[in-house]
């Protein structure tokens, strides 16, 4: 058998762990998960709020823990639900309190309990007013206390005040009706005796969500304010509103007591004495209070979880089945912590590489069409440069006699040969560069191909980013060899050509025996700018071939080589660098995918965990 403890702090410890995951009720939609928050039995306290008079709720809750420790003020103070949970200790020992968000600290000074409640609701609502559904948890350890969880939600108001959005009257119904609409829910009904009951905005609300009254406890406050001569028994005896369990009167500190920071178990003293010595309620005596009140609803709380408990079994385990087939539907679980993460990437990496490499070397094609760029599309394209227009008579003649400047030149045109040679040179960047591209975009093409098998944007990203950083090396290169090619002209290329040039001018004066000087008439001639524009064309010519041979060298050297050999080590130092989230997304192309198959992972160890606790209490069996 097992002791109320056990059952209130096993419900305790699987409401924190539902609000760690998030789960706090109200989840909507196709995707929400079953709520397992919203099938746990809690106590939620109602009660009107700011307009007067007041319900006294802050002051229950306070007189039912014992300490002052909740926020007081105008306006709506509670604005995120307030999840007070009491463990009962061992008579003697120190009070203190913890909450979920600070699990280190404890706070034995409860101001500083009152001024954490109070940050830690701005933290999440802002300075604005706003309400927010997440709850705050706060658990308090005291000999002063029995073992009892209450949700306190921001109290039912008419009108928004200053500051407040407009909308704040039907938030806070709404939000204190996700928790009271749930059949789960013991609503702790607060109303003043000084107010007709039927005006409660505490009590209109648990009539319309549990119109039969069996899971409303009606607490009503402020007896010692009624006017004299009056009571509240046709209330308190059920006759003016009636509830399936009986109602509770109390007396709290009045105004003028906490303004003198009145001690609140001397509080609770003088509300017993008030009810033994009452005219009206003394026959009621032992069923009235805070103390009283608290005691019951511990022992109602019990026995609602324990009566709730195959119901929540039930919902777990569907809940487990539901989860385990969806996380069979997105497939394989990812590795949850990041060595195997890291695992299954570096083996993903080494199977890319390896599939990569037989497709250069041969084996798998891929590596035959990089041949044909050097075999094909690089000779087409330095047949295609525009060296006849370049070498033209007009143009020759124009870049010769513009190096020539005011002094034209005497035999051969040095400066002129150099000019046209450089210019023609330059248009090899081109077909160098397109080499590098076309070689660039079939390995990637490659790599995509083979990263697509394996479902991996992440992958196809690095592959693509290192193939870049290659490509980049490759164009250096080639751009290189065609610099180098105009930096130093082969000499001894021209060294034959004078005997060459000979050979026009002999000729020439065969035909023409009575010219004076042919040679010195054909200087500055048609047939000289000719002659120059043949003997550039042949060095160019002479030149393309040698880049012909030269170009498809440094690409394989930079290029096909490099991501053969480079590939893995790219990837294996950029996944080194990675952690975490980043390891996983490697791992697979959809974060919203990835995102809901962590969420199923988290909720069903949430599941697996809370149906061992439940296993664990002996009465289950
Ligand atoms: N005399 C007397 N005063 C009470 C009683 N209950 C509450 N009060 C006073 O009523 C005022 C409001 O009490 P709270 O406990 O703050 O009431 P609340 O419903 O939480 O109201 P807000 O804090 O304004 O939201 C305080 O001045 C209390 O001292 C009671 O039973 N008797």
């Amino acid at each position: 058998m097992t002791t109320m403890e056990s059952l209130i702090g096993l419900v305790n410890r699987i409401q924190r762990a539902c609000t760690v995951l998030g789960d706090y009720g109200g989840g909507t939609g196709d995707n929400a998960f079953n709520s397992l928050w919203e099938a746990l039995p809690t106590v939620a306290v109602v009660g009107g709020q700011v307009i007067s008079p007041s319900s006294g709720k802050s002051s229950v809750l306070e007189s039912i823990v014992g300490r002052d420790f909740l926020p007081r003020g105008s306006g709506i103070v509670t604005r995120r639900p307030l999840v007070l949970q009491l463990h009962k200790t061992e008579e003697g020992t120190e009070e203190y309190a913890e909450f979920l968000h600070l699990p280190k600290r404890k706070f034995i000074d409860f101001a500083l309990v009152r001024k954490e409640i109070q940050d830690e609701t701005d933290r999440i609502t802002g300075k604005s007013k706003q309400i927010s559904p997440v709850p705050i948890h706060l658990s308090i350890f005291s000999p002063n206390v029995v073992n009892l969880t209450l949700i306190d939600l921001p109290g039912l108001t008419k009108v928004a005040v200053e500051g407040q959005p407009e909308t704040i009257v039907e938030d806070i119904e709404s939000m204190v009706r996700t928790y009271v609409d749930k059949p789960n829910c013991i609503i702790l009904a607060i109303s003043p005796a000084n107010q007709d009951i039927a005006t409660s905005d505490a009590i209109k609300l648990a009539k319309e969500v549990d119109p039969t009254g069996e899971r409303t406890f009606g607490v009503l406050t402020k007896l010692d304010l009624m006017d004299k001569g009056t009571n509240a028994l046709e209330v308190l005896e059920g006759r003016s509103y009636k509830l399936q369990h009986p109602w509770v009167g109390i007396v709290n500190r009045s105004q003028a007591d906490i303004n003198r920071n009145a001690d609140m178990m001397l509080a609770r003293r003088k509300e017993r004495e008030y009810f033994d010595t009452s005219p009206d309620y003394g026959h009621l005596a032992s069923k009235m209070g805070s103390e009283y009140l608290a005691k019951l609803l511990s022992k109602h709380l019990e026995s609602v979880i324990r009566s709730r408990i195959p119901s929540i079994l039930s919902l777990i385990n569907k809940s487990i089945e539901e989860l385990e087939r969806e996380l069979d539907r997105l497939g394989k679980p990812v590795a949850v912590d990041a060595g195997a993460q890291l695992y299954t990437i570096l083996e993903m990496c080494r199977a890319f590489d390896k599939i990569f490499k037989e497709h250069l070397d041969g084996g798998r094609p891929g590596g035959d069409r990089i041949y044909g760029v050097f075999d094909n599309q690089l000779p087409a394209a330095l047949k295609k440069l525009p060296f006849d227009r370049h070498l033209s008579l007009q143009s020759v003649k124009r870049i010769v006699s513009e190096a020539d400047g005011y002094q034209p030149h005497l035999i051969a045109p040095e400066q002129g040969y150099r000019r046209l040679i450089e210019g023609a040179l330059g248009y090899f960047r081109g077909p160098a560069e397109a080499s590098v591209d076309a070689v660039s975009s079939l390995c990637l093409e490659r790599a995509c191909k083979e990263v697509n098998c394996r479902n991996s944007v992440e992958l196809a990203l690095a592959a693509n980013t290192s193939l870049e950083k290659f490509r980049e090396e490759s164009k250096k290169s080639v751009i290189r060899l065609v610099e180098m090619e105009s930096a130093y002209l082969t000499a001894e290329f021209f060294r034959k050509l004078p005997q060459e040039m000979e050979r026009p001018a002999v000729a020439n004066s065969k035909n023409q025996a009575a010219s004076p000087s042919p040679a010195a008439q054909d200087l500055y001639g048609d047939g000289h700018f000719r002659r120059i524009a043949s003997n550039v064309s042949a060095y160019v010519s002479m030149v393309s071939d040698t880049l012909r041979n030269t170009i498809p060298k440094a690409c394989v050297y930079c290029q096909v080589r490099q991501a053969k050999l480079a590939l893995l080590n790219y990837f294996y130092s950029q996944i080194s660098k990675r952690e975490g989230k980043q390891l996983g997304l490697l791992l697979d192309e959809d974060p919203a995918l990835m995102g809901r198959r962590l969420e199923c992972a988290q909720r069903l160890e949430l599941y697996k965990k809370a149906r061992d606790e439940i296993d664990a209490v002996a009465w289950v069996r």
